[in-house]
């Protein structure tokens, strides 16, 4: 049971290409299910501890891998009982269920067990399952102690998140192979629970993979405040937001910050690390600044557009956060030439890209690829994409994220991270990370100036 940090993520199309490369010479579909149906009985008989076990098998190889692992661990002596929704059909299914021979029960008699493996459907879903199946798998999960899921949990489509049904929370899923984006994307991924990789031996290659921890660029004897990174944090009309990203930048690690607002709308509020400066025509004109911030509590005014109009003609490095995603025009986007992270949540990236129509994966890569920009997808699923086409699926942080500020919080932290240095792509997974490391560590119930001050303490 390998955890999921930094692998690949295979869509349908992509893990069929993978498994059709694996199956050469000896190594055929019987192979592969073999080797998945004992990488599950050894995942479960670690898990269930001795308990009984109940095997949930459909029609298809999903099922074929349910009767694999049901023979093993019957052999390893455990007590196991095997209930179908559905006689095999497919020749893997067919050859599996021969060879665990045993009894099996009918999906809707069958007796609760106190762990339950739900191998009905997996990649092969194509419909909503029937009631008698939805019904049957909420019966029998609610009264498990347990609840592990092969592959997918059935009901759970592969490649956009989508439940497709009524469909139980696990506590384990398997995924077999490769990772696969519904384990990551929203609502699928909090079904789920703990997402373990086995390794079937099927070689994965994907220009997507889920977040991991990257290495957060350190000081060493000749550094100083403007090659740890200078951050200029343009203000508007709110400047708590935006004082909020100042913060976080310096707390993530930016050599010096600059905040730059209307005369009389910056105070000399804590914390006093931050420079505070009038936001002027030429204020973006030091050469040191590594990155710009624009967005957090900018407003939507004149002097809000014609700020976000000089920080795009400007030339440096930019992120562009909140209100300016609701001024900014994607034609304009597309002019300005140095690196570029925009940061949008769900309403945001709707109102510069379109209606997700597909899946937040392919929605996010082609806005990336219009905007000529890496884009941050925010929400419990958080999409990294880059232009040409590299991904990053990240598992939810917290649902305690969910307030007023944090997002001003990431885009500080991404902001020093792109200053000090790292490429966008780079900058965005390591901002997210330690965006999501803070909300870990503060546990509930935190405010958003937690959030920025947690960010010094997950560097170290
Ligand atoms: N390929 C490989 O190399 C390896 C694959 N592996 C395993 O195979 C799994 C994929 O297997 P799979 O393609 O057979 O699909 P699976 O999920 O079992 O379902 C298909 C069956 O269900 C049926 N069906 C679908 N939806 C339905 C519904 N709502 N209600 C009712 N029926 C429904 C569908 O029938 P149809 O849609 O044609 O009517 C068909 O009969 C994968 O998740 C992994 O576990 C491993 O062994 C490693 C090697
Ligand atoms: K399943």
């Amino acid at each position: 049971m390998i955890p999921i940090d930094g692998l690949p993520v295979l869509t349908a199309a992509e893990m069929h290409a993978a498994e059709q490369a694996a199956m050469v010479g000896e190594v055929t579909e019987a192979t592969l299910m073999d080797r998945a149906g004992s990488a599950i009985a050894q995942a479960v008989a670690r898990l269930a501890a001795g308990r009984e076990i109940l095997v949930l098998c459909g029609p298809g190889n999903n099922g074929g891998d349910g009767y694999i692992a049901a023979a093993a661990l019957k052999r390893q002596g455990l007590a196991v009982r095997v209930a179908a929704s559905d006689a095999p059909r497919s020749t893997g299914a067919c050859r599996a269920a021969a060879i665990w021979g045993g009894a099996v029960e009918a999906l809707d008699r069958a007796e609760p067990a106190p762990v339950f493996v739900d191998a009905i459907f997996g990649t092969g879903l194509s419909r909503s399952p029937s009631d008698e199946i939805q019904n049957a798998l909420a019966r029998l999960a609610e009264a498990a102690w347990l609840r592990i899921a092969v592959d997918l949990p059935t009901g759970v489509a592969m490649d956009n998140g989508k439940a497709l049904g009524k469909v139980p929370r696990f506590d384990v899923t398997l995924a077999l192979g490769a990772v696969k984006p519904s384990h990551l994307l929203q609502p699928a991924a909090s079904l789920m629970g703990q997402v373990r990789l086995l390794d079937i031996g099927v070689a994965t290659r994907s220009h997507a993979r889920t977040l991991t921890r990257w290495h957060l660029p350190e000081p060493d004897a000749n550094s100083h405040k403007y090659s740890r990174g200078m951050v200029a944090v343009i203000a508007g009309s709110m400047s708590g937001a935006s004082e909020l990203t100042a913060l976080a930048a310096l707390r993530a690690g930016a050599g010096y910050v600059l905040h730059l607002a209307s005369a009389g709308v910056s105070g000399s509020a804590a914390p006093h690390a931050v420079v505070r400066r009038d936001y002027t025509a030429d204020a973006l004109d030091e050469d040191r600044i590594g990155a710009v911030v624009i967005g957090p509590g900018l407003g939507r005014d004149a002097d809000a557009s014609a700020r976000l109009e000089a920080a795009l003609s400007g030339g440096r490095p930019l992120i562009i956060d909140g209100d300016a995603l609701r001024l900014v025009e994607l034609g304009t986007l597309a002019k300005h030439k140095a690196p570029k992270i925009l940061t949008p949540h769900g309403g945001e990236f709707t109102h510069l890209f379109g209606e997700v129509t597909d899946d937040k994966l392919s929605a996010t890569r082609r806005a990336a690829r219009q905007s000529g920009a890496v884009v941050v997808h925010k929400g419990a699923d958080t999409v990294i994409a880059a232009p040409d086409g590299q991904a990053i699926l990240c598992p939810e942080a917290s649902p305690w994220l969910s307030t007023a500020g944090t997002g001003d919080v990431l885009a500080g932290a991404i902001g020093a991270m792109l200053a000090a240095g790292l490429e966008p792509l780079a900058a965005a997974e390591a901002g997210v990370w330690l965006h999501a490391q803070a909300a870990r560590r503060l546990g509930k119930a935190f405010i958003a100036d937690d959030l920025a001050d947690a960010l010094s303490a997950v560097r170290g």
